[in-house]
């Protein structure tokens, strides 16, 4: 099969089943991110609840059709509840996608983020250092070393961490890529702009929360929520006069993307299998 030639279709099929299903995405992120996370989710046509205190957080993972954790401000009473819903998704086979955001800057964020990655998560999704970071700590029980920050070391990075995982790994930047530790693509959709308006990466956690809980295959659900994502920031960026009105015209654009849109615009290329 080749796999780029139908990653356009395939997203475009993939964002329709999101608005058929309307999968409910239960989110544990941040508090900068959690209006444009809720906006973001809606404008594909999901529904997002954010939901986080640990009362209640288990019982909620039994109705969501997915699960986003994100530690962007993370706290010690929420680590609990991260815990908990983590263990309450892998325990019912639920899909569950977690952003380590700024794990490499504290010991804290990297304690927080190696239980949660004991628990495998199907998607992790960061930006270059984050994952770089991750697999620093999940490669470092075993031998120790640490990566710099090339974009090929991200790659690396991201293919040692989603075969750890035994998971899907999101690497998001200048260029996208998705890996599954044996089938890698990259996505060449977005806009510079994107990285002046703050929690679009998280947001893209949470809409990849919702591609997830409408088809299996975690590396075609992470593609396709990256591409779509990705094609309706550039698309906004072209109409925007600055970060404020891109973040309008992309939950506009999100809403309204169409098949000869998607079709034509998603680009991606993808590599043969590995060894
Ligand atoms: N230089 C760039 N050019 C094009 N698109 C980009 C660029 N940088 C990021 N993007 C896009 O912006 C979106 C968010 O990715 P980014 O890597 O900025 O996430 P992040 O660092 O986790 O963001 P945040 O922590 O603020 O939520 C993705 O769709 C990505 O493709
Ligand atoms: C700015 C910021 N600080 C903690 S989380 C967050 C949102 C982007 O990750
Ligand atoms: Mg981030």
């Amino acid at each position: 099969m080749n796999l780029a030639d139908n990653l356009a279709e395939e997203s475009w099929e993939l964002l329709q089943r999101v608005r058929e299903r309307a999968p409910l995405v239960q989110n544990i992120t941040n508090f900068v991110a959690m209006d444009a996370a809720a906006n973001a989710v809606l404008a594909v046509g999901a529904s997002p609840a954010m939901v986080h205190a640990v009362e209640e957080v288990a019982e909620f993972v039994t109705v969501a059709d997915a699960l986003t954790i994100n530690i962007g401000t993370l706290s010690s009473a929420w680590v609990e509840s991260m815990r908990v819903a983590a263990r309450t998704a892998a325990r019912l086979g639920k899909p569950w996608v977690l952003d380590p955001v700024g794990v490499g800057a504290t010991a804290f964020r990297r304690k927080t983020a190696t239980e949660l990655l004991d628990l495998r998560p199907t998607i992790v999704r960061g930006n270059a250092s984050e994952i770089i970071a991750l697999a620093g700590l999940a490669q470092a029980r075993q031998k120790g070393v640490d990566s710099t920050q090339t974009t090929a070391e991200a790659e690396a990075s991201a293919m040692l961490l989603a075969r750890t995982l035994g998971g899907t790994v999101v690497v998001t930047g200048a260029v996208d890529l998705v890996t599954d530790g044996t089938r890698t693509v990259r996505i060449a959709n977005g806009d510079p702009l994107m990285t002046r308006v703050t929690a679009l990466g998280c947001a893209l956690t949470a809409v990849t929360g919702a591609f997830a809980a409408v088809e299996k295959d975690a590396l075609l659900a992470a593609t396709a929520a990256t591409a779509v994502f990705g094609l309706a920031g550039e698309t906004a960026a072209k109409a925007a006069r600055g970060p404020g009105s891109l973040r309008a015209a992309l939950m506009d654009t999100l809403h309204g993307l169409d098949a000869a849109v998607v079709r034509a615009g998603v680009r991606v290329e993808a590599s043969s299998p590995s060894t």
